[in-house]
């Protein structure tokens, strides 16, 4: 049976990922929208092979550039946010959530609103507006089914009542400065900071991996997606980044996820569920690999760990204003303004010196983030002098 998708930020790593297995199924999927920020050359060209309703654009500017390139098609145009929450809203019966950062809150939120499923990859949106998000979708009956792989594999381990759940355990590749020492990291580049050991991705989360608040916010992801409680949530460093994560149960026994390290796989599971499709990614080839390791996760080299747990058992705005930070500091980062040690230091300092007051709507989170991300700039300047 043919189904609709609409992709959000089919122009990065997850879009073209998810847009590869479409492409791989063409008979079975009908393009709803397709959405960008400002890359025109590359999302005209994806709308001329996928033929969507729509594309958008984020950024307002580009709008002209998009309306050229896609002349004669037949394909309407739009741009700006606003034009990404109306395509949202057309319902498709797959949207994948694939825009980095708390720009994909508004769509994501749109599409939920729409009582159809949600692939998520977007984790700074549920990691803003958690309680928000995760209401919006029990009330109108949206099934949001994790993309992330952790918590693809994390779902795919469930079964059962979570009361019989010990331990959700997060697997974390420790990243590319997983044994470097807190000096070492004081004078890594950007070039370093983006070069995963195992997966390939955009600028930002690859980032995160490196300073490892992308487990911190993969933690409060979790914390909204399986609702186990902060303290039946654990992380362990698996450089090999083969299991994806863990459910022990109360029995003794732990289910894994393991696969390879290509998002191809987590995103197929989404858009077949409950069924499973075929992807052209190579198996595990265990006895190639030999060897499975594991250690501690360092909360001291790593405070991106801490800052996480702490936003969770602070709750409130707390996430929100940990994510508003986290993206300033790693554009900063990724200009050249600050050092990588700066990045988690700009988020302990906002959270020492704001208090988590809680959103209680939307436009709340959206005030929370603007706020955050304005002190947060200011921080980047101050410590840019330092
Ligand atoms: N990459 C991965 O393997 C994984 C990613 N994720 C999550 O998925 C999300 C996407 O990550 P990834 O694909 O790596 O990111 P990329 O940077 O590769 O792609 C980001 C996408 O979002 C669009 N975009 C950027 N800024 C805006 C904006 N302000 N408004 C609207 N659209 C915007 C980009 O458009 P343009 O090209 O025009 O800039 C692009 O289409 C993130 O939340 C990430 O944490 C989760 C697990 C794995
Ligand atoms: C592919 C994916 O889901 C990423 O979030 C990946 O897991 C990053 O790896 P680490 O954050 O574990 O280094
Ligand atoms: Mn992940």
């Amino acid at each position: 049976m043919m189904r609709s998708i609409s992709i959000f930020g089919a122009t990065g790593s997850v879009g073209q990922s998810t847009l590869d297995l479409v492409r791989r199924n063409r008979d079975e999927w009908r393009v709803v929208a397709l959405t960008a920020n400002g890359n025109v050359a590359e999302l005209a060209a994806l709308a001329r092979e996928f033929r969507p309703e729509v594309a958008v654009v984020a950024d307002a500017g580009c709008e002209a550039l998009l309306a050229h390139a896609l002349a004669g098609e037949g394909i309407a145009v739009a741009a700006g946010e606003a034009a990404l929450v109306e395509a949202a809203k057309l319902g498709a019966d797959v949207t994948m959530a694939a825009i980095v950062g708390c720009a994909g809150l508004a769509p994501t939120m749109a599409a939920i609103e729409c009582g159809k499923t949600v692939a998520l990859a977007n984790k700074e949106s549920l990691v803003a507006a958690g309680e928000l998000m995760m209401a919006a979708a029990r009330a109108s009956g949206a099934t949001i089914l994790p993309v992330d792989s952790e918590h693809n594999a994390i779902f795919q381990c469930l079964s059962g009542d979570l009361d019989r759940v010990a331990k959700i355990t997060l697997t974390a590749s420790g990243g590319p400065f997983r044994t470097f020492s807190h000096n070492e990291m004081g004078s890594v580049t950007p070039e370093q900071a983006v070069a995963h050991p195992n997966w390939s991705m955009g600028a930002k989360i690859s980032v995160d991996s490196a300073t490892m608040m992308n487990k911190g916010l993969e933690l409060i992801e979790a914390y909204h997606l399986f609702p186990v409680g902060l303290a039946r949530l654990d992380i362990i460093v698996h450089p090999q980044s083969v299991v994806h994560s863990m459910v022990e149960y109360v029995d003794g026994s732990t289910i894994a996820q393991l696969g390879p390290a290509d998002m191809r796989v987590p995103i197929a599971s989404a858009l077949a569920w409950p069924d499973r499709m075929a992807t052209p990614c190579s198996p595990l080839d265990l006895a190639k690999l030999a060897r499975l390791e594991f250690e501690a996760p360092d909360f001291e080299r790593f405070p991106a760990l801490t800052l996480a747990r702490a936003a969770i058992a602070e709750g409130g705005g707390r996430p929100a204003q940990l994510n508003a930070a986290n993206e300033v500091a790693v554009a900063a980062f990724l200009d050249r303004r600050i050092g990588f040690l700066d990045i988690a230091a700009i988020s302990a300092r906002l959270f020492d010196e704001t208090a988590p007051i809680a959103p209680h709507s939307l436009h709340d989170v959206f005030n929370l983030d603007r706020e955050s991300r304005a002190r947060a700039e200011q921080l980047v300047v101050t410590f840019a002098k330092a």
